[in-house]
């Protein structure tokens, strides 16, 4: 028998090898699951100058699949902009579930909330536009908020994640998980610092900081999935 190396039998490992794979994806098993609301809101953010900060949706796909598995109920989401995510939370949880939803701005969140109204999603939501991190300390004066959180999604500025995850760890319940958006960066967080754009370069270096250390912290799990921009899924476990 001709002999082959591992390296000529087995094809580069990684989801991504081509714009044609990842089209494949979405079309074979993303949209034609996508609820409706979710495939209006994308359309209408797709208008939006900034409208690629919405989240991926086959991202999306696999958080609401979290969201099942924990059986969620009350739930954070960082980083709003024009809802996508936050529907997509909304339509995961039961009737009686309740989303607290932080954003700097809430001008990108009224694009998006005609269609969660429509959706009659709109009374699980607890909207609150401000910078996230008072927002977190305020809640944890709170006795009964600590460890009461089955969810945390975070997809906001770059350089607040780390102190986020601080807060995060001690709201979110044992089992409970927290959701990191962009952990790759754009792929930067691989690149040699000389090649990346100058724009990204300050994100890249908080998420290589936020990736070192969730890798070795201890009270959580992770999985550093590569879909999207990267989401780095951590479960509580003490
Ligand atoms: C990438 S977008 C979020 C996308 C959203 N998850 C979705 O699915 O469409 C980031 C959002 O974070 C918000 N943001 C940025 N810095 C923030 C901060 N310090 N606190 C709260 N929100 C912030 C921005 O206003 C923006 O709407």
């Amino acid at each position: 028998m001709e002999h082959t190396t591992k390296e000529e039998t087995h094809p580069t490992k990684g989801i991504l090898q081509s714009e044609e794979l990842y089209q494949y994806i979405l079309e074979t098993s993303v949209y034609p699951r996508e609820p409706e609301p979710l495939k209006e809101l994308r359309g209408v953010t797709s208008s939006h100058p900034w409208g690629f900060m919405g989240t991926a949706p086959d991202a999306g796909q696999l958080m609401a699949m979290l969201l099942k598995l924990v059986k969620a109920k009350k739930t954070i989401e960082v980083g709003v902009f024009t809802g996508y995510s936050l529907l997509l939370t909304a339509l995961s949880i039961p009737d009686d579930g309740k989303i607290t939803a932080i954003d700097v701005s809430r001008k990108s969140y009224e694009i998006g909330l005609p269609i969660i109204k429509k959706a009659g999603v709109e009374h699980k939501i607890d909207f609150i536009e401000s910078q996230a991190l008072p927002v977190l300390d305020k809640l944890l004066e709170d006795n009964e908020n600590e460890g009461s959180f089955d969810f945390a999604f975070v997809d906001a500025d770059k350089d607040g994640y780390v102190s986020y995850h601080e807060r995060l760890i001690k709201l979110v319940k044992i089992g409970g998980i927290i959701a990191y958006d962009n952990t790759l960066w754009f792929g930067t967080v691989a690149m040699p610092e000389k090649m990346v754009l100058e724009e990204l370069k300050p994100a890249r270096e908080s998420t290589i900081e936020l990736n070192k250390m969730l890798a070795v912290d201890s009270r959580v799990m992770i999985s550093h999935a590569s879909i999207g921009d990267g989401i780095t899924i951590c479960m509580r476990v003490h």
